[in-house]
């Protein structure tokens, strides 16, 4: 699961991402529906970042040389990594801070 020092990292920020969600989220008491859309996110960006990881490692099987198809795997991949994280955070964003607002009487 863990498979060198950048992507245990990246791994250990998902992951404590998921820790600060389940606390917020009991804390902010979410609805069924709220855990849910958290949940399915947080999945999501895990297993995008473990396909990332494969890629990664297939490419380097490959070929070791600079070629513009590595370049285009890895950076796709690592994208997706991306697109999942900014959406999981908008998302988050619209779940939580309504709550937060609400809490701080905002
Ligand atoms: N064989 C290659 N040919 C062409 N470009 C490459 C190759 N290997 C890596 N690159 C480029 O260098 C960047 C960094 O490659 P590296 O293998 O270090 O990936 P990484 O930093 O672990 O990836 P990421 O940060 O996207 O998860 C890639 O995103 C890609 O643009």
């Amino acid at each position: 699961m863990f498979d060198g020092i950048k992507n245990e990292r990246n791994m250990m920020i998902h992951y404590s991402v998921v820790v600060l969600v389940v606390v917020f989220g009991v804390t902010l008491k979410l609805t069924v529906t709220e855990w849910g859309i958290c949940l399915i996110l947080c999945g999501m960006v895990i297993a995008l970042e473990q396909v990332n990881t494969a890629i990664e490692a297939v490419v380097d099987l490959v070929t070791e040389e600079h070629k513009e198809l590595a370049r285009l795997a890895k950076d796709t991949a690592a994208g997706a990594v991306l697109v999942a994280a900014i959406t999981a955070a908008i998302v988050g964003g619209l779940i939580f801070f309504p709550k937060l607002a609400q809490l701080f009487g905002l």
